[in-house]
């Protein structure tokens, strides 16, 4: 092949491979991934839940038009995951202060360049609503979208073109789902704990990922609830692949009775605990025998009127 020939294959090549870059950058969709619990303490299946839900979510085909891509299978690029520890006044049974679980979802992160803990929710003076929460953190990133799309349009003022020649510069705003256990996902049918326009409004709106947990059947569960049947399109359900049954409950009874829980939870994490005294006796007696913040505002919420 003489060189200019050669020199046309690799501009073909090259030209191809920008406009496959092109088509997957318009088709993929940004996804956040946020996760709501106690975090009490942040263990590695905490983190690994992040890890199955992104693989899931890249794994997931792109639509007919776009298969042929052989090097970019998936139809979302999972850009961020949020660990939001719920707040205090939760009032679960054994819940240490925020200010710890916070720092030791820190520590346990450090080494993610894609999770991170955000104390917004941990922060407020009263219990939030999970869809409250979501709402929050789209908001977020609708105005983080907002300024890069201003900071685009500054930056090409005359070429009102240039989006859409470099498809690969314009900001798309990412889609926001609540990821969480399948045990999470079974208290959907706790009397008392969740509102149903709740639930609606996360399947419908935001969507749901849901790993599996040994003891919970994820798909038989939605199956059961006409709610959560009606947007099982919203629902992607993630199959552990190698089944890692750590529970926050365990590693804090284990802490109590001086048993090691070195490689279940980060050295870094074990170390705070240590250096903090963080699980006592005495903290796990905090809010026993207290009725969880949520089912303590329905129960007042659906009290019969005095006559
Ligand atoms: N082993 C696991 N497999 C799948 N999901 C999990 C697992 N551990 C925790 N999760 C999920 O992580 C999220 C946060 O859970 P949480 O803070 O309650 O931890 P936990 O280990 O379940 O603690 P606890 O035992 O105190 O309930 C929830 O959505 C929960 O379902
Ligand atoms: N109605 C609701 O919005 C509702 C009810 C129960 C639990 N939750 C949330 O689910 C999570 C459950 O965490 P735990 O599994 O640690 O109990 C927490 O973030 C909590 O705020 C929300
Ligand atoms: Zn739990």
């Amino acid at each position: 092949m003489s060189k200019s020939c050669n020199e046309t294959v690799q501009h073909l090549c090259f030209r191809e491979e920008v406009s496959c870059f092109a088509v997957r950058m318009r088709s993929r969709i940004p996804v956040i991934l946020l996760a709501c619990g106690s975090f009490n303490p942040t263990t590695n299946m905490h983190m690994r839940l992040f890890e199955l839900a992104r693989d899931h979510l890249h794994q997931t085909v792109l639509p007919v038009e776009d298969t042929y891509i052989p090097k970019f299978p998936g139809r979302y690029q999972v850009i961020e995951g949020i660990m939001s520890p719920v707040s205090d006044q939760y009032g679960k049974k054994g819940l240490v202060s925020a200010r710890h679980r916070v720092a030791m979802a820190r520590l346990a992160l450090e080494t993610s360049d894609w999770i991170r803990v955000d104390p917004w929710e941990s922060e407020q003076d009263t219990w939030t609503e999970t869809v409250k929460v979501l709402r929050h953190h789209y908001n977020e990133a609708l105005r983080a979208f907002q300024s890069k799309k201003e900071f685009m349009r500054n930056k090409h003022p005359t070429e009102s073109s240039t989006v859409d020649s470099f498809p690969c510069q314009q900001p798309v705003l990412p889609e926001l789902k609540l990821l969480c256990g399948a045990d999470f996902l079974q208290t959907f049918k706790t009397p008392n704990l969740w509102k149903e326009e709740d639930i609606k409004e996360i399947v419908e709106k935001f969507g749901l990922v849901c790993v599996s947990r040994a003891g919970s059947d994820p798909s038989q569960f939605i199956q059961e609830l006409d709610l959560l049947s009606k947007f099982q399109h919203n629902i992607f359900l993630v199959r552990e692949w190698i089944q890692n049954e750590i529970s926050a409950t365990q590693i804090r009874s284990a802490l109590c009775r001086g048993l090691s829980v070195k490689y279940l939870i980060p050295d870094s994490v074990i170390a705070y605990i240590a250096q903090h005294n963080v699980y006592t006796a005495e903290s796990e007696r905090r809010n026993e025998g207290h009725l969880l913040q949520p089912c303590r505002l329905q129960n007042t919420a659906i009290k019969p009127l005095r006559d």
